[in-house]
């Protein structure tokens, strides 16, 4: 039986631009469990690493709606005492840029054993060092007690990475948010990072959200996943059913736009376009429309919402049904629910 971990209601997330606020997430909710992964994938300015923020409680000025549920307790707009106790506690995040997240002034024996004096107050210096040794060889850095003493300048990217992962993991955390946690690493290192976090999944029972644009990596470790577009989720289902059956445009055209080695993929289909900005962002009315001219305007609901197609497989606005890519004919395109 699965056990909820996070619980995400109605979360919207807005930002100040001139006079008025803009929802870079509005109106998304979610859940996760323990021991679950669950990827969010769209394209760059679609609200994912606003989400991730608002869930660490990481925006200074942002106003948060809604209630993001952390084992039961409302963590939304909790005190951020109480939220710096939680963070790196209970729940911690892998940042996208492993040079920036380190500290370059610092041996990175003195990072992650700074993470344990905050939250293990009553462990002794030599219990700490200790800790942090066994941490450094449990990312999989090699001669953990040379690297101790050894600043970010002086590591790879690969093993810059793995040392944050260690502070994330330092204190166990019951909810780890990886936003892009390999974007600047190649690909094997990726892959060994990637198995890594799939390790500590196992072993510590721990909740992953997973952030990225490559839908690779989400293919290869998530459970479920939510596609986010323009602030909403537009489509959630395990990961199987969102690659062998995607319904909504947005997930179709993500996946068509990149090449794969499967049977079944005629051609690729470039979207066209970019996300607009919060200012420009259409609120009424489905928000990929503009994306999709060919598609005759009446398909698409005024308040889309999200529709549960089949146990688990949610899809925003009933424009799927009636979508094809331009190249191919209405009729050939019967993908999807009839
Ligand atoms: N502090 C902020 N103030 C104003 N606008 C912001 C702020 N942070 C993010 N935004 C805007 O919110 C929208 C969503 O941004 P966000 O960074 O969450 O997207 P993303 O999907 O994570 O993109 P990427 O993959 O590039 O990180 C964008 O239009 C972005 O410009």
């Amino acid at each position: 039986m699965s056990e909820k971990l996070l619980e995400i209601k109605n979360l919207k997330t807005s930002f100040r631009i001139k006079d008025d606020y803009y929802a870079a997430v509005d109106d998304v909710t979610l859940t996760l469990n323990k021991n679950e992964v669950l990827g969010i994938v769209g394209e760059s300015g679609s609200g994912k690493s606003a989400l991730a923020f608002s869930v660490m409680g990481l925006h200074n000025r942002a106003k948060i709606e809604g209630n993001i549920l952390f084992k039961d307790q409302d963590i939304a707009n909790i005190s951020p005492a109480k939220l710096n106790k939680l963070r790196g506690d209970d729940m911690a995040m892998i940042f996208q840029d492993p040079l920036t997240a380190l500290n370059p002034l610092m041996i990175v024996g003195d990072q992650i054993s700074e993470t344990l004096l905050l939250h293990k107050k009553n462990m002794s210096q030599k219990q700490r060092k200790d800790r942090v040794i066994s941490l450094l060889d449990q990312v999989g850095i090699p001669y953990p007690e040379h690297v101790y003493n050894q600043f970010p300048h002086e590591l790879s990217g690969g093993m810059r990475q793995r040392v944050i992962i260690a502070i994330a993991i330092a204190n166990q955390p019951e909810l780890l948010i990886a936003d892009e946690p390999t974007t600047a690493l190649d690909v094997t290192i990726q892959a060994q990072i990637l198995d890594l976090i799939k390790d500590l999944k196992d072993d510590m029972n721990t909740g992953i959200i997973l952030i990225t644009h490559d839908l690779g990596v989400v293919a290869e470790m998530a459970d479920r996943v939510a596609v986010m577009y323009a602030g909403q989720i537009v489509e959630i289902a395990d990961v199987h059913t969102l690659f062998e059956n995607p319904l909504h445009p947005y997930t179709r055209s993500l996946l068509n736009s990149v090449p794969n080695t499967q049977e079944g993929q005629d051609k690729l289909h470039v979207i066209q376009g970019i996300v607009p900005s919060l200012s420009k962002l259409p609120r009424e009315g489905c928000r990929f429309a503009a994306r999709m001219p060919w598609i005759d305007e009446s398909v698409h609901e005024e308040n889309p919402v999200l529709h549960e197609i089949k146990p688990g497989h949610f899809v925003r606005c009933t424009c799927h049904k009636h979508f094809y890519f331009p190249d191919e004919s209405k009729e050939d395109s019967n993908h999807g629910v009839s």
